[in-house]
């Protein structure tokens, strides 16, 4: 059942959450399968004269946000609505937000903001909208609200909002990350390293199109020098870091750069009667033999793993290996699709070895080596071979594995 939070995340200023918890959703943006599920973190902020909700939910989830807002203040009281991002996974919300409201709250977003919640909603939401530009300050409420655009992080529209006085970043996607941790902030070390994971899942299938913005945004939030200060990161989905703030950021920064764990090589290889399986037997043992750490996903008649799942390890591996069956003249589908998806979000300098095995003529070994070639990975060796492998076949498959593994050190 999806189900709201409310917190008080500090007193000064008077700072809240409302999470919406949704264990509903199957497919995050209808692509991304997230069993895990995802929060919607919305902020709201009383001040003196002034009370400022950040951000919104989901659509669906508009009466049950109305619901918990008004435990903490009467809609028509919110003199200011920040929004970071339009994606509908915060904005969904608004119309019925504006409407409690009596439409008296001003709206603050940038200029493509603006655009979007016109086209989505219509005009009514935006007749008493504030467009911000990149570095503008506003004084609301005896502080000081300084807009930063971080574009295509992930959309053209996205901003954050640093409240000066008060050192929080309202970051909304940056930052964030799937699942449904059990505890609202950072406080507890086993909750976060449960939680990581699912931020780089997050990270990979949400942002990984323009991960190059990333690091380039992040390093711009750093230069302004608010990121070491900051009190607070709060973001739109997951965790809001009120103890550690800077380690979400570092955690985005090694994801973006695809910072490598130790010994950690993805394997991932389709296989509908078992001929790419025994070569990826061989490719495993000899892996462990030099002492790497393989992940496995494999495509059978009796296993699918998720494509967002490897995605999101992606970035940690050192290198990976990719099999797969020749199919109809093509790369078995469950790879093409893995691969492309892979080459689309998750393109990093790292070595790959292709292993393939087909029945009259090996197609997919080279089709994998042409996307790969044109792509960011280093092409170590495709070793290719007609149904069960030979001692022959194994050596090569062998000797590959050595090449891999030398390659990463
Ligand atoms: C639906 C289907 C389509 C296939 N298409 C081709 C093909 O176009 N060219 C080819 O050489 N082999 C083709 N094969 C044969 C497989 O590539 C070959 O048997 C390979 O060893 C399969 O490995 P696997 O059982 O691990 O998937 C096809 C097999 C199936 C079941």
């Amino acid at each position: 059942m999806v189900n709201a939070r409310v917190e008080r995340l500090c007193t000064d200023p008077e700072l809240y959450i409302i999470r919406i918890d949704d264990d509903e959703i199957k497919y995050f943006e209808a692509a991304w399968y997230i069993p895990e599920g995802i929060t919607y973190n919305a902020y709201l902020m009383k001040l003196k004269d002034a009370v400022v909700l950040f951000d919104t939910t989901k659509a669906d989830y508009a009466n049950l946000f109305l619901e918990k807002l008004r435990e903490l203040v009467n809609p028509e009281e919110i003199t200011h609505i920040i929004v970071h991002h339009t994606e509908p996974d915060h904005s969904g919300a608004l119309p019925k937000v504006l409407e409690a409201n009596n439409y008296k709250a001003q709206v603050i977003g940038t200029a493509f903001a603006r655009n979007l919640l016109e086209g989505f909603y219509g005009k009514d939401v935006v007749k008493n909208f504030k467009v911000v530009k990149d570095g503008e300050e506003m004084s609301i409420g005896g502080k000081t609200f300084r807009f930063i655009t971080v574009p295509w992080l992930h959309w053209p529209d996205t901003m954050i909002t640093y409240v000066v006085e008060d050192r929080l970043i309202f970051s909304c996607d940056a930052g964030g990350g799937y699942s449904i941790p059990e505890t609202i902030d950072d406080s507890d070390e086993e909750v976060v390293q449960r939680y990581l994971p699912h931020v780089a899942k997050y990270i990979v299938t949400v942002i990984g199109h323009y991960h190059k913005y990333i690091v380039q945004n992040i390093k711009k939030l750093k230069n302004l020098g608010i990121v070491d200060n900051a009190r607070m990161i709060l973001p739109g989905h997951g965790i809001a870091w009120c103890h550690n703030p800077r380690r979400i950021f570092e955690f985005y920064e090694r994801v973006g750069a695809g910072v490598p764990e130790k010994d950690k090589v993805l394997v991932i290889y389709d296989s509908m009667y078992g001929f790419v399986e025994r070569r990826m037997e061989i490719v495993l043992d000899e892996l462990r033999k030099l002492g790497k750490k393989p992940v496995v996903y494999r495509f059978t008649d009796r296993e699918a793993p998720a494509v967002s799942d490897i995605l999101g390890e992606v970035p940690s591996a050192e290198a990976i290996i990719i099999g797969a069956s020749t199919f109809e003249a093509e790369i078995h589908p469950r790879i093409r699709y893995t691969l492309f998806e892979i080459l689309d979000k998750a393109n990093y300098e790292k070595p790959v070895l292709i292993v393939g095995a087909f029945g009259w003529g090996g197609v997919a070994g080279r089709k994998i080596e042409t996307l790969i070639t044109r792509s960011k990975f280093d092409h170590v060796a495709t070793v290719e071979s007609k149904g069960m492998p030979t001692e022959e076949d194994e050596a090569k498959l062998r000797e590959a594995v050595r090449k891999l593994v030398e390659w990463t050190s």
